[in-house]
Order: structure tokens, then sequence, then C-alpha cells
């Protein structure tokens, strides 16, 4: 597959894998994958990889090509698309690693609240900010759905530090301006002109990347009259929205009592007009199957956030019971609910949690048994079904012609020293034991470079940028 379109900047040939559809792996080996100035696949040949295709290509292309870099790929290499991050915490980087020791309203109270109200200072947002995007990069996260706090001036510095890295993504002002500590509450006032700010300060940043995104906290923290008019400033601009939905079951109780005019936790969103193909809820573990009707038939999808849920003791979502559904779902850290930063230990942590619903399914003695993810599918999760729930998947997650180059460089033979390599591999390890050895066992170390939108914006090598050829 080819395009007919501007210059040729990059020409990557080796092994690409990625998963095109839910459960379907693809490995294309030898393949020759071109990429333009405007950071765009223009063509994709599996088996073209080799000089003579390579060569083929640039002749083909003649002054086009001219400055084109070539990145030959080892046998210990692949490409892989970047990896999407359906949901997390900026301000709450600060604090990863800790805190694991209490469930979710405690959790707010105790850690979450007072840090974030640090980020009044601007000085605090820039250090943590930066510290954060950085290391998703590095972890392979191309694309990000953040929360940041309510703080307007901190959230745009949040902006600003993602266009600068180079990282995709949305930005989301926090609303609460009820059942929040003074110290970190708003008025329903400074929720819709503060929102309405960030807004109008991304798009005037007019950049592909980002995109603002409507983000209620959750439904306790917000009045409904907020909600109603965080859900009108969503459709009447066409925002994403993002929040927290049935995380908990204290939390779930809390909705009942403070809402009793709704059916349920998700009729509070649904009648306030926040849900929607555009609208991503994270957790989503206790919903009722009439709720589950509700998400499906608005389209909403689902950030699965297995880490968060087991660190915070939330509960295991049913994801199997959600695809069967055709309910669409991505994978989130939620830094700092879980202590992981990375969707590589997010994909192992889905799988792990499939697997336990599977094995207490199977002890329970129930008639069909839960069956676990499979690699694939959580694979599929962490690029084009996030992708999907954020409604870039004509954009990234997988290598197709006229998609953005958003895509890490996968060396399980990345040299650690003296003699050590990132992920052990044997004669015996085809191309799929290869890339499973890499989600379970491989890390930040095994990502030599990471690009976004056809710019590197990460590598762990110097003056590595391919072989730069003159035609
Ligand atoms: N995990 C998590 N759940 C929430 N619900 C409301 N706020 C939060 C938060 O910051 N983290
Ligand atoms: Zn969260």
């Amino acid at each position: 597959m080819t395009k007919d379109a501007g210059t040729i900047q990059h020409l990557f040939s080796g092994t690409c894998i990625d998963t095109p559809e839910l459960g379907k792996l693809r490995i294309m080996l030898n393949t020759l994958l071109a990429v333009n100035e405007l950071g765009r696949i223009v063509a994709l040949v599996e088996g073209g990889g080799g000089n003579e295709g390579i060569q083929t290509y640039l002749t083909k292309m003649g002054d086009r090509a001219k400055e084109v870099t070539i990145h030959r790929l080892g046998s210990q290499e692949f490409l892989f698309p970047g990896l999407v991050d359906t949901h997390l915490h900026a301000p709450q980087y600060v604090f990863t690693g800790t805190g694991g020791d209490t469930p979710l309203l405690e959790w707010l109270e105790k850690y979450t609240f007072p840090q974030e109200s640090r980020f009044k200072d601007l000085n605090h947002a820039q250090h943590v900010y930066e510290r954060c995007v950085r290391r998703l990069l590095r972890n392979g996260t191309t694309t990000a759905a953040y929360f940041a706090t309510m703080h307007v001036p901190a959230t745009k510095v949040l902006a600003d530090t993602m266009l600068r890295l180079g990282q995709r993504g949305w930005v989301g002002k926090v609303c609460m301006d009820a059942n929040s500590p003074a110290f970190l509450r708003e008025t329903h006032k400074e929720a819709l002109e503060g929102t309405r700010e960030i807004v109008s300060y991304i798009q005037s940043l007019d950049t592909p990347l980002l995109r603002p995104c409507v983000t209620p906290r959750f439904a306790i923290s917000c009045a409904d009259e907020t909600l109603r008019s965080l859900g009108n400033l969503a459709s009447t601009m066409s925002l994403p929205v993002q929040s927290h939905l049935s995380e908990n079951k204290g939390e779930c109780e809390a909705v009942r009592q403070l809402f009793p005019n709704h059916a349920n936790y998700t009729d509070v969103y649904h009648e306030t007009g926040l849900l929607g193909p555009s609208t991503v809820m994270a957790h989503c573990i206790h919903l009722s199957q009439e709720e589950k009707k509700v998400i499906k038939a608005t389209g909403t999808g689902i950030s699965h956030c297995p880490g968060s849920n087991f660190s915070l003791r939330s509960g295991i979502l049913n994801v199997r019971s959600l695809l069967q559904q055709n309910i669409p779902v991505g994978l989130g850290t939620d830094v700092s609910g879980g202590y992981g930063t990375s969707i590589m230990g997010t994909m192992r942590e889905a799988i792990t949690a499939s697997r336990l619903l599977h094995a207490l399914s199977e002890e329970r003695g129930e008639k069909e048994t839960l069956e676990s993810l499979t690699l694939e599918e959580v694979l599929y999760l962490a690029t084009l079904g996030g992708a999907g729930i954020m409604g870039l998947a004509k954009e990234v997650g997988s290598f197709e012609v006229g998609k953005s180059l958003d895509v890490l460089r996968v060396n399980l033979g990345a040299d650690l020293g003296g003699g050590d390599v990132a992920v052990d591999t044997f004669g015996q390890d085809g191309p799929r034991e290869k890339l499973e050895k890499w989600v379970n066992l491989g890390d930040d170390r095994t990502l030599t470079h990471v690009w976004v939108s056809g710019k590197l914006v990460h590598t762990t090598l110097e003056n590595e940028a391919g072989t730069r050829i003159k035609a």
C-alpha cells in the first residue's frame, strides 16, 4: 500500500507488529514503512524491506526521497504502535508508588486532595508535569487522557508541557464544586468559566496533538446543575468528556444518597448529557446490566485501570463481558491509584485480573467459565482500542497508510552493559514469542525510540537517528 504524498522523511525496514482489530495480531516481516514530512505513513509494503525493495522505492520517489533517513531494524527489533493511556491524573504523579493503604474515598481525602491543592503553585506544576510527561513518553505512552487539577493556570502548564515534549492527548481541567474540602473546591461559575478558558487556550495553541476535555471529577464532587452545564458545554462545543463511574462500592452508595432522583449512577451522567461516543468513563466495575445497556447505547468508552483497582481494592472489572456486548474499552494507568506509570504494566495487570476472574468463575463451578483476556486482546486495548475510545482510531493505534507515525521501536536486545540485554531470547523464539516476552518481561529499556506524529520524542540512544543517506 502506498500513497502519493510529499517528501519522504523516514524509511523503516524490518518487522512491524500491530492489532488491526480486537483479537487479531498482525506480524509483518521484512516490511518497508515510509513516512512523509507531515509524519504520516505513506507506504507500507510487507516483504518490501530488503535492500532491493528499499532501492526500488527510493528510485521511484526520486528527488522526493532526497532527505530520507533510513532505519534498519535488527533481528531483536520490531515496530509497534505507540501506547494509549486512556485515564490518568498528571498531578498525582508526585505520589505514585505510595499510598496504597486505603480504599478510594479515604485515599482521596488523605493523599489526593492535599497533593492536588499544591497545584495553585505554578513552579510546582511545571516541575511535576515535566517529570510526568517525560516518564510517560519514556514508557511508550504516545497518547494520554489527562486529568489536571481544578487550577486553570496549572492546567495550561500541562498543555504547554505536552506540546513542548510532543505528546498527543486530552487535557482536562478538573471540575469540583461539591463535597470537596474547602482548600480544593471551586464555585459553579469557576468550574464553568475555568473549563471555557482552558478550551479556548488549547484551541489557541492550534495543534492537532491536543484536545481540551470536559472533566467533572466524579458525580460526588459536582452539583447536579454543574454536571448539566458541563454536559451542555460538551455538546454545544463538540468536546470530549472524561470522568469516573462506579469504581468503588462506597462511592456508588454516596451517589445513591446524593442523587436520589436518578435511577442509578450511570443515569446521573446520562441524564445530565455527559455520556456519548466522545466520553471516556474510568473503572465502571460495579455497573448493573441496565447501566451497561445505557453505556452501550450511548457509545461511551470505558477505561479499564486494573492496577488502580487492585491497589485501592475497588474490585475487578469484567472486561470479557463488556467486549462480548461490544462496549469499547481502553486501558488506563490511573496514575496514581495504582503504582504503575506504564501501559506495558497495565497490559500485564489486565491479563492477571482476567485470569483471576477466570479462576474464580471456575472455582464457583459456574456454567460458563469466564474466558481470560488473550495477549492479542490486551495489545489491542493498549493501542487501537484506546485510540478508539478517544476518537483517534483513524489517526493512530495501528499501521495504516494515512495514519500518523506514533510508534515505538522495540529492541529486546538493547544493551544493558556487562553483556546483559533487556530481554533474553533464544533460538526457539519466533516473532510471536518475542512479542509475548516483550509484554511480560519488557520495560522502558526496550523502547529505544518513541515517535509521535513522525517526531522523535524519546530515545535511549545518543546520536541515533538512523542512517542518513544523500540521494
Ligand atoms: N482513582 C480515582 N478515582 C477518583 N474518583 C474521583 N477522583 C478520583 C481520583 O483522583 N482517582
Ligand atoms: Zn482516576
